[in-house]
């Protein structure tokens, strides 16, 4: 956003000094270099390794990358924001296209709002054929509830992301009607763990899915849960 709104104010400057008789890109090399390439802004993808990333979470990256080659697997990608044919169609049928405008300019993804390393890091792999994802995450010191472990808030918000994932991509636009979630050992601040969900039965619009988050390991279950998932129906309103 902010890079579009520089930009805005770029191409409008260039423009006030085309009226003053000076060539846009004399005034801006930086507009000029974009006018006259073929470059275009490409949005960062946050799943993918970054140098806060621990050695355990690069080891697990690499093993499912390699699983993603006979295409049984599959990374997703994650922006900041809106870069997905999904968000755009839940803006299209379920926002007010004036609120889009005025109140969601700023609007961003809860998990990637933190600097490398300080919040949410992880990835996303999904396996069509079992329907079910596994996420690898290191949970940084942003995220601290009791001393030296993780806040039970960040540990909800990463499996709804992940479960929701799951239930998205089979799915289509869906929404969390339902997490339960039993918190059986707190997760050390920092380290990496796995978030395997699955998705277990679909009865109309609803989604059921299952979820369990363990240690790199598999020794330690730190955290089991069950979701609903419901499709939205296009012809109701959310508001
Ligand atoms: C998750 C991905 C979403 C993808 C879409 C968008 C963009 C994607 C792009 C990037 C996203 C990337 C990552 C996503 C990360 C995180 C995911 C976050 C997800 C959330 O953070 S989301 C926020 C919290 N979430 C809410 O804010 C929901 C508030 N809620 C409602 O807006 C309504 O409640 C709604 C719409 C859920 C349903 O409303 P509705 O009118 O469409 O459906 P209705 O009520 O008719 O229920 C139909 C049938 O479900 C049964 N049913 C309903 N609720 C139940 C419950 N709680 N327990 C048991 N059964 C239940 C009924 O009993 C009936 O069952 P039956 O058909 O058998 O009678």
């Amino acid at each position: 956003m902010l890079r579009s709104c520089t930009a805005a104010l770029r191409t409008l400057q260039a423009l006030r000094g085309r009226r003053e008789g000076v060539s846009p890109a004399a005034r801006d090399p930086v507009l000029a270099r974009r006018w006259f390439s073929t470059e275009k802004v490409i949005p960062k993808d946050h799943a993918l390794p970054n140098p806060s990333w621990s050695k355990d979470l690069r080891l697990l990256f690499d093993q499912f990358m390699k699983k993603c080659e006979d295409g049984s697997w599959e990374r997703l990608p994650s922006y900041k924001s809106k870069y997905t044919q999904k968000s755009e169609d839940f803006k299209t049928y379920f926002l007010d296209s004036k609120l889009v405008k005025e109140q969601l300019s700023q609007a961003q993804l809860f998990t990637r709002g933190y600097e490398d390393g300080l919040g949410f890091e992880y990835v996303i792999f999904y396996n069509d054929d079992e329907k079910r994802t596994v996420c690898l995450f290191q949970g940084g010191p942003y995220l601290q509830g009791v001393p030296g472990f993780l806040h039970g808030g960040a540990i909800a918000t990463m499996i709804d992301a992940a479960v929701g994932m799951c239930a998205a991509i089979p799915g289509g636009i869906v929404m969390t009607a339902n997490l339960n979630i039993n918190f059986k050992r707190p997760i050390p601040l920092c380290s990496v763990v796995v978030i395997n969900s699955q998705l277990d039965k679909i009865e109309g619009r609803k989604l059921f899915l299952s979820c369990n988050v363990r240690s790199v390991d598999e020794k330690i279950l730190y955290s089991e849960a069950t979701g609903l998932f419901i499709k939205l129906d296009p012809e109701k309103s959310l508001i």
